[in-house]
């Protein structure tokens, strides 16, 4: 009987697949033995998006996807980025798109950015002397954050599309917040409500998509991953004044999902010296899926943010 070794090197590693993870499939029913993976420290599988340049590559940069939504949203985002010869690279968060976890539950935030450290140390593996850049949506800004957080020597750029900073004033008053901690311990898994899709952008076609996408998650927060969002909100708020890395903020006027003072207290805070922030006027949450005259620019913003620092 051919021994065979136990899956937990990373699908990327190309080691002979053990009985159960060879028939390990995506919530989707996939089997992740055919598609691009790796797999975490705690053993879930993680479904992973590579755009990979026809040349050799100049820079690295990981795109971090935000809650209920997936990798897969940025395509043009990251075929733009790679036609600048850059690879770029991402992957479902647990409980996300075609990746393991139950949806949207996370059992501390902590696990989305061990994740991506372990996928970028992968990469720098890979493709050693890159220099790498970070970017990441909403939720996906706050994981950016707190992950050149941990290595705050290891990343040329930050950029930050409508993140996660602050909380909006309405949704969580003290009184919300002491509720929410307190539930947490009684019903954890109870829903506090879902997304607004009307909130996502002013473009009814891309409200359409994400309400239509079977990869995103339309189900209600539940009260432990909104602990664990104020969880991080409280973290970012304690590490803003030692951020020194560059960063750039893209954030529209009208969001109603993460609050713009977010970007405007980060910008204002953090002592980094190359640091940016761009308002774009009425725009909604999804920069990079907003009416077409905002996403043109805040793509060529992007592209000219990191070819400038590559
Ligand atoms: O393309 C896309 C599709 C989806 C969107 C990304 C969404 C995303 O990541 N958000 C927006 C919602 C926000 C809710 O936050 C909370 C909720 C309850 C609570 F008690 C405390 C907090 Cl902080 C978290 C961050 N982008």
């Amino acid at each position: 009987m051919a021994v065979r070794k136990k899956g937990n090197s990373g699908g990327l590693g190309g080691e002979m697949p053990s009985e159960e993870c060879a028939d390990r499939v995506t919530p989707q029913g996939s089997l992740y033995r055919e598609l691009p993976h790796i797999i975490n420290t705690d053993g879930q599988y993680l479904f992973c998006r590579y755009w990979s340049p026809k040349t050799k590559p100049r820079a690295l940069v990981m795109i971090m996807h935000g809650a209920g939504e997936h990798s897969g949203r940025y395509n043009e985002l990251a075929e733009l980025i790679m036609n600048e010869s850059i690879f770029v690279f991402a992957h479902d968060h647990v409980g996300h798109g075609q990746s393991e976890g139950n949806r949207m539950v996370i059992s501390n935030f902590q696990v989305y950015i061990r994740d991506c450290l372990q996928h970028i140390d992968h990469m720098k593996e890979k493709y050693p002397g890159l220099n790498i850049f970070l970017i990441g949506h909403s939720m996906g800004g706050a994981i950016a954050i707190l992950t050149a957080n941990e290595r705050p020597n290891d990343f040329a750029g930050v950029m930050l599309i409508a993140p996660l900073i602050t909380l909006q004033p309405e949704t969580s008053t003290p009184t919300k917040v002491f509720l929410a901690r307190l539930l947490n311990y009684v019903l954890p898994n109870i829903g506090l409500g879902s997304i607004d899709p009307n909130f996502i952008s002013r473009s009814e076609e891309e409200v359409k998509n994400y309400i239509n996408d079977p990869l995103n998650y339309h189900g209600s927060v539940k009260v432990s991953f909104a602990v664990q969002l104020l969880n991080t909100v409280a973290r970012i708020e304690e590490i803003l004044p030692k951020i020194t890395w560059p960063f750039l903020l893209l954030h529209g006027e009208a969001d109603k999902l993460c609050d713009i003072n977010g970007s405007y207290h980060m910008y204002d805070t953090a002592p980094s010296k190359d640091r940016t922030l761009k308002v774009y006027t009425s725009a909604y949450h999804v920069l990079h899926k907003e009416l077409p005259q905002v996403t043109s620019e805040v793509f060529t913003e992007i592209q000219k943010w990191i070819v400038k620092r590559l």
